[in-house]
């Protein structure tokens, strides 16, 4: 698993620390660090499955302050080009991906185990700070519930290796305005340890030779 921050790895290892193959990373904010580190992780190691963690911005009143989502997609809202006519995404300019699809029997069993909402989590390289943004990435991605800043990258040093992934978040803070000191950041690491908690035996069971 892997987190941006300590905090976030200390929330998630507080619940599965001693669960046998499962080792908790903190890998770095932001796509790209966090690629280059879950890359040289799944390098060093034979994982079976990749899993994008730790607190993020939800989209009102899809995803309040202090529920779960679980991604049954991975998108890169902002990687593209600003042109007159509007937002590109790479793979309109010809590059690339710009999303990863998670096993789908894997999203709907963390979602009955621990209550996540299925749905889209974007990753953004500048967390949004207004409400013309937030309303302008739910209207590109209407089934969007939150936004963070690694799964994307995590995504695809997954793809890379050829090992499937999940990002699992829990919301501190409604996407939109800037407002730092509003952040529920403690709410949403203990709903990440309960969240773990629960999944502990969906982690146990998962042999990803099942869902090829
Ligand atoms: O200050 C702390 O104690 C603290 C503890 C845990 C995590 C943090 C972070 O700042 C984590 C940064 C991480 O959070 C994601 N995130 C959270 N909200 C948003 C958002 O609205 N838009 C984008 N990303 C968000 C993101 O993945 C960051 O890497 C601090």
């Amino acid at each position: 698993m892997a987190t941006a921050v300590p905090a976030e790895r200390d929330a998630v290892a507080e619940a599965v620390h001693g669960l046998p193959g499962v080792e908790v990373i903190a890998a770095g904010v932001g796509p790209a660090r966090a690629a280059a580190t879950t890359a040289t992780a799944l390098a060093g190691a034979p994982y079976g499955l990749v899993i994008s963690t730790g607190i993020a911005g939800g989209f009102a009143p899809h995803a309040p302050v202090g529920s779960l989502v679980v991604a049954d997609e991975i998108t890169a809202a902002d990687l593209g080009a600003e042109t007159p006519d509007g937002f590109l995404p790479v793979t309109e300019l010809g590059f690339g991906t710009v999303s990863h699809r998670p096993p789908e029997a894997l999203v709907r069993e963390v979602a009955t185990a621990t209550g996540a909402r299925p749905g889209a989590v974007l990753t953004v390289s500048t967390v949004t700070g207004t409400a013309v943004r937030a309303a302008w990435l739910r209207e590109r991605h209407p089934t969007a519930l939150a936004e963070a800043m690694e799964g994307f990258g995590v995504a695809e040093a997954a793809a890379a290796h050829g090992v499937p992934v999940l990002e699992i978040r829990a919301v501190s803070n409604p996407v939109g305005p800037r407002d730092r000191a509003a952040w529920r950041i403690g709410d949403a690491l203990a709903a990440l340890t309960d969240a773990f908690g629960k999944l502990a035996p969906v982690l146990e069971s998962w042999n990803p030779h099942d869902h090829q």
